[in-house]
């Protein structure tokens, strides 16, 4: 439930980034919100990031949701992609940022309830110039949660 309202998501894992070129634009192309996830631990997954946002910008719905996740945030102690790099990235591509640790829990909550708050608005207002937006990125700085033990 997002506020008050029901709001199904269909969430589907595409291959990882030594699969990255086999994959099939059909896995994104018409999807609404796109997570990428990296891990701060690997810089090889972060810089694969880049890859991907130029196949997005190409073959994906142009109005596509997008978010950027550094994954592991646990490991924090073993980080080689500081958190200042991924907001950099993610402030080149106008995409909302944070961290997130799926062993924790971290913020991983917050990322599908922004994505669905985002396509309820959407679907509720519309996209009129002149409707009001549902501040994502504002929505994410106000409830994400920053942490691990060496950031
Ligand atoms: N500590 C920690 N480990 C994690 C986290 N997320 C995933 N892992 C571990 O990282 C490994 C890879 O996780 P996967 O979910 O298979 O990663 P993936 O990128 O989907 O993998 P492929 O799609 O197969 O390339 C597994 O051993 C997970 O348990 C996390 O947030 N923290």
């Amino acid at each position: 439930m997002v506020d008050n309202m029901k709001v199904k998501l269909q969430i589907w894992d595409t291959a990882g980034q030594e699969r990255f070129r086999s994959v099939t634009h059909a896995y994104y192309r018409d999807a609404q919100a796109l997570l990428l996830l990296y891990d701060i631990t690997s810089k090889s997954s972060f810089d694969n990031i880049r890859a991907w946002l130029t196949e997005i910008h190409e073959y994906a719905q142009r109005d596509v949701v997008i978010m950027l996740l550094g994954n592991k945030g646990d490991m924090a102690c073993n980080r080689v992609i500081k958190r200042d790099e991924g907001e950099k990235l993610a402030r080149e591509y106008s995409v909302p940022f944070m961290e997130t640790s799926a062993k924790t829990g971290v913020n991983v909550d917050l990322a599908f309830i922004a994505v669905a708050k985002e396509l309820k608005h959407r679907a509720v207002h519309g996209q009129q110039p002149n409707e009001s937006k549902f501040q994502i990125h504002e929505y994410i700085e106000s409830q994400k949660e920053t942490s691990g033990c060496c950031s």
